[in-house]
């Protein structure tokens, strides 16, 4: 696992070997223990250099150690570094690919750094609910100043070897060999002294006003971080770097670690770590996989339709080097979105440093401009008749073996498909508004699809940077199914007595980004307005008597409805379940009316305000939704609990640091949301979503096992059904 060599006569060579990233799992700590002695107490040994192998440095400390205490064992990573910082001899890191979290901190122990121009370094500890505490908040703002120290550590990004550079966090960059570059570096330093190479000596750079800036820090954490716990706690470790002698300094950063390591924000946070992964390796019912279905390169892709989405999806496929055939046929649209993307474009560029991708879109109004894309995603309005036409127009004019793919949000894609000569080559691409900000993609295969197709568009997404989930075809996928039940709880706990800000808050409080009501407003109260005409489930005036409340038997609100009659759509026209200055706004306030319009409504409909609690909204929203989750996987539309919560937590706002929605059950206890969801289905029978889904009752009689033991369950209860 560490491998060590004598090489150029008199440098100590200590290579870390650790599949797949170099992570310091206990064999390693023990093989760099050992090796580090051996170097130093060897006479010919002048200067050391540590690497790692296949272009790797050090992932940092192995994750998987982290599920419990019992795991860690072996030489801790606190003395190992000391002991090489304390060393008599030169010790140089030679940081290829990356050096991460305790990779870096094992760095920031050795006396110089030397890394590759595209190696990559960060302390990305926070993203996992912890701080960088082998030393590394302690020895960062001691080597490149509290400003930057800071803001590298509450947000765990990863840096370039440049910036690096720029920074002081690394003393050379090297374009071609960087061991062999440190080898020649630790020659010309050996015998040299070391006083001013130990960083836990050093004092922190001085900053002016250090009190307003670690509180405006603080402020600025705590308003981003929407109840996460590690970006407090590593602004409370840096400041202790500041303001302590090393040692002390050291003292509060164990403490803090103390609190986090244990804490459920970490556990979620590295849940969703590993779930992210996951999902990459996707399988379908039919038995096809990830690893045994192989796609086919896409070098021309074309849009269809140039709204919002079609906008945002051919910038996300321009940003990744393809070709784009943008299809746009109403002259007004195509005109105005021709511009819009350009300007997306060119913030995007501003934005990330890279060129302009301008060259490789290619505008047309004609259908008949695609006939030789390799891939077409349609993005034209939501509606069956209009994308039916375009799929058998597509297939009309599309060269055989295109790839034809929806970003419908909630359509049939098999019905679609069905529109096409080959219906084995169509899938759903659902993306995320904006599509080339958002990072989600629903990509939903049906029972014909071809499994060619989906390793095709996992790869795509893939290589537009997004987190892409394969998931089953049914209304709504698995994010919007899921969202109605969590919606319509929402609604009905406004007409039973809760303001739209009193479950927005709730919601808000809980962690996510925004409640449902200032979502819908964002979103548009008229989209869901459309889509209930077209189910004919929408009434004039709201209907009136018993059934206006009550659609297909079961419970249903036509506040929404009521409110588009008013033309309240939201944002768009400045007045929705919020007011706004004016239409396009996004500062939602209060709006009184909404007081008299819900006073009113009650009151036609016999129904009395009661005392909502959070804790009401929150389990009935939440519980809803994750009942729908439990119902999903019982139908075999998600392979397994984290490819929904990698959907909630990259495409609805979930709290990270909650673990997504199933994750969130489990940690709750799956006893207590079924018991929590009988209560509430017995007072409100007409509430069919709240009824207990039969795989939740399987789980909790299976003993409730944690996330990952779930699939034999849910294994079980398909075969039966
Ligand atoms: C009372 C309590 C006291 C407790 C005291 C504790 C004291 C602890 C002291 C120090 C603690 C240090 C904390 C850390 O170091 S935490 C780890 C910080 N490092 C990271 O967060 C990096 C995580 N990894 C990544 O970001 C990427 O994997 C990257 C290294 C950039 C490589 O990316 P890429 O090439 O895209 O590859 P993948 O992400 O797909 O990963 C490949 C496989 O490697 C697995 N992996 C990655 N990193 C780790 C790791 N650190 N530990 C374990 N496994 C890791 C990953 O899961 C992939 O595996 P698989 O394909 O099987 O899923």
């Amino acid at each position: 696992m560490t491998q060590y060599s004598r090489v150029s006569g008199s440098v100590g060579l200590i290579t870390l070997k650790n599949p797949p990233v170099n992570q310091l799992s206990a064999v390693v700590r023990h093989g760099i223990v050992d090796t580090v002695q051996k170097a130093l107490s060897d006479p010919k040994v002048k200067s050391v250099v540590i690497c790692g192998q296949n272009g790797m440095f050090c992932g940092g400390a192995d994750i998987k150690e982290f599920q419990t205490l019992a795991n860690m064992r072996g030489p801790p990573l606190i003395p190992m570094i000391h002991s090489i910082e304390a060393a008599d001899k030169p010790v140089v890191a030679a940081i290829e690919g990356g050096a991460f979290g305790g990779g870096l901190e094992l760095a920031l122990g050795c006396h110089y750094r030397i890394a590759h121009s595209k190696a990559k370094v960060g302390l990305p500890e926070v993203t996992l609910g912890l701080l960088p505490a082998a030393g590394g908040s302690q020895r960062l703002p001691r080597l490149i100043g509290v400003p930057a120290a800071l803001s590298l550590i509450t947000t765990g990004r990863h840096i370039t070897a440049a910036e690096a550079l720029q920074l002081g966090l690394v003393d050379q960059v090297a374009d071609h060999n960087t061991v062999d570059a440190a080898v020649k570096f630790a020659l010309s330093v050996a015998g040299q002294s070391l006083d001013a190479r130990r960083i836990s000596n050093f004092q922190c750079p001085p900053v002016p006003n250090m009190d307003a800036l670690f509180e405006d820090v603080m402020q600025k954490v705590r308003t981003t971080a929407r109840g996460a716990i590690a970006p407090i706690a590593c602004v409370q470790a840096v400041r202790a770097a500041a303001t302590l002698p090393y040692t002390q300094g050291m003292q509060r950063e164990k403490e803090l670690m103390a609190t986090l390591f244990t804490s459920g924000q970490a556990r979620a946070l590295q849940y969703c770590f590993f779930a992210q992964r996951v999902v990459g390796r996707w399988s379908m019912p039919s038995g096809a996989r990830w690893d045994t279905s192989k796609g086919r390169p896409i070098h021309k892709a074309a849009v269809i339709g140039l709204g919002t989405m079609g906008r945002g999806i051919t910038v996300a496929l321009a940003q990744t080097g393809l070709s784009v055939v943008a299809v746009e046929t109403q002259e007004k649209q195509f005109m105005e979105a021709k511009k819009a993307v350009s300007n997306m474009l060119e913030r995007g560029a501003k934005r990330s440093g890279k060129p302009l991708a301008h060259g490789k879109i290619t505008y047309s109004q004609s259908l008949q401009a695609v006939a030789d894309v390799d891939l077409v995603i349609e993005a034209v309005f939501e509606d069956m008749g209009l994308k039916k036409k375009v799929f058998q127009q597509l297939s009309a004019v599309c060269k055989p073996g295109t790839f034809l793919c929806t970003n419908t949000s909630t359509l049939d894609v098999d019905e679609l498909a069905s529109q096409t000569h080959q219906p084995e080559l169509v899938v759903g691409m659902h993306f995320f508004a904006p599509a080339h900000i958002m990072k989600l993609l629903e990509v939903v295969y049906g029972p014909r699809s071809s499994p060619e197709l989906v390793a095709v568009v996992m790869e795509l997404g893939k290589k537009m940077g997004k987190v892409s989930v394969a998931v089953g075809n049914c209304r709504g996928f698995v994010g919007n199914r899921m969202l109605k039940p969590y919606r319509d709880q929402a609604y009905f706990l406004l007409e039973e007595g809760a303001t739209p800000q009193l479950i927005d808050q709730a919601l808000e409080e809980f962690g996510f980004a925004m409640g449902a009501f200032k979502v819908s407003d964002l979103s548009g109260l008229d989209v869901g307005w459309k889509v209930r005409k077209e189910e004919g489930l929408v009434q004039p005036g709201g209907g009136s008597g018993k059934s206006a409340r009550i659609r297909n038997g079961v419970r249903y609100s036509p506040l929404g409805d009521l409110m588009c009659e008013q033309g309240r759509f939201g944002q768009k026209t400045g007045r929705g379940w919020y007011q706004y200055d004016k239409p396009g706004s996004r500062d939602a306030r209060p709006d009184p009316w909404m007081h008299s319009f819900l006073e009113e409504y009650r009151a036609r409909h016999g129904l009395v305000a009661r005392r909502i609690s959070n804790q009401e909204v929150l389990e009935r929203c939440l519980y809803a939704m994750i009942n729908e989750g439990f119902r999903v996987l019982e139908d075999g539309i998600a392979a397994g609990p984290e490819d929904i919560d990698i959907i909630y937590v990259f495409g609805y706002g979930w709290p990270r640091h909650r673990g997504g929605p199933m994750f969130y059950a489990n940690m709750v206890g799956l006893e207590i949301v079924l018991e929590r969801l009988e209560h509430y289905a017995q007072a409100n029978p007409d509430m069919p979503t709240l009824q207990p889904c039969s795989l939740l009752r399987k789980l909790v009689a299976s003993g409730s096992p944690p996330v990952n033991k779930w699939k034999e369950v849910i294994k079980n209860v398909r075969s039966q059904l």
